[in-house]
């Protein structure tokens, strides 16, 4: 564990692994936009460069997340962006306990269409459903057409959490599935003197953090 931090990533199942916690995560956006490339940086710490091969229809892997001593387990389904496969992932919605929308900070029909997955994520997922917007691609600093503060902005407008992220330098991947997996744990139960956990409010303070000590 990295005493820095006050949550850690582990990745597989250890002996104490706790089967009936599961969390169903789900990550979406257009094709292109870096969802498996995601899911892989934070599953295997790796970024394979190289020519795109879309994902076909959906899958998932089993991840273990370790927040304030509890490990929290994260089922991440990983889905097909291209229209073509939107009716098959559209039925994995509904028991969805969480989703990661992303768009690609260089493309901006990337961003354009999130309000459209918005309104398709409030049609067939569960109303209660934890929602994080990520702007991924920010290493592509040459190539960026949208703005932080524009992704800042339509978050707020949503009431969700917002980070930038990089699937190729790991940037924010894992904050992204620790708040994920403290906001699941929470809301499984919490003792009663135990603070109210706030999302938006931990990623916020949590990207303060990394702004403020980056020159460390
Ligand atoms: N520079 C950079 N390239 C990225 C990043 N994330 C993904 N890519 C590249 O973008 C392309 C698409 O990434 P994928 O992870 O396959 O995108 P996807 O969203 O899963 O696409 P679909 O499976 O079609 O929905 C690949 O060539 C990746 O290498 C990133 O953070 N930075």
């Amino acid at each position: 564990m990295d005493p820095q931090r006050p949550d850690s990533y582990q990745g597989g199942a250890g002996p104490d692994f706790n089967d009936h916690v599961l969390h169903k995560t789900i990550l979406v956006g257009d094709s292109g936009v870096g969802k498996t490339s995601l899911l892989v940086q934070f599953d295997q710490g790796k970024f394979i460069p190289g020519s795109f091969s879309a994902t076909v229809g959906i899958g998932f892997t089993n991840k273990v997340v370790t927040v304030d001593g509890v490990r929290v387990k994260l089922q991440i389904w990983d889905t097909a962006g291209q229209e073509r496969f939107r009716s098959v992932t559209h039925a994995y919605y509904r028991d969805a306990q969480a989703l990661l929308l992303l768009y690609d900070i260089t493309n901006k029909s990337s961003f354009d269409n999130i309000r459209a997955w918005l309104t398709e994520i409030h049609e067939y997922a569960q109303r209660d459903v934890v929602i994080m917007l990520l702007g991924n691609k920010a290493d592509m600093s040459g190539e960026r057409v949208i703005r932080s503060e524009d992704g800042e902005t339509l978050a707020r407008e949503y009431g969700v959490p917002f980070l930038e992220t990089s699937a190729k330098t790991g940037m924010n991947v894992e904050l992204a599935f620790l708040a994920i997996a403290k906001e699941l744990k929470y809301r499984a139960g919490h003792q009663a003197d135990e603070p109210s956990f706030q999302i938006r409010d931990y990623v916020e303070s949590q990207k303060k953090r990394s702004s403020c000590c980056s020159f460390m």
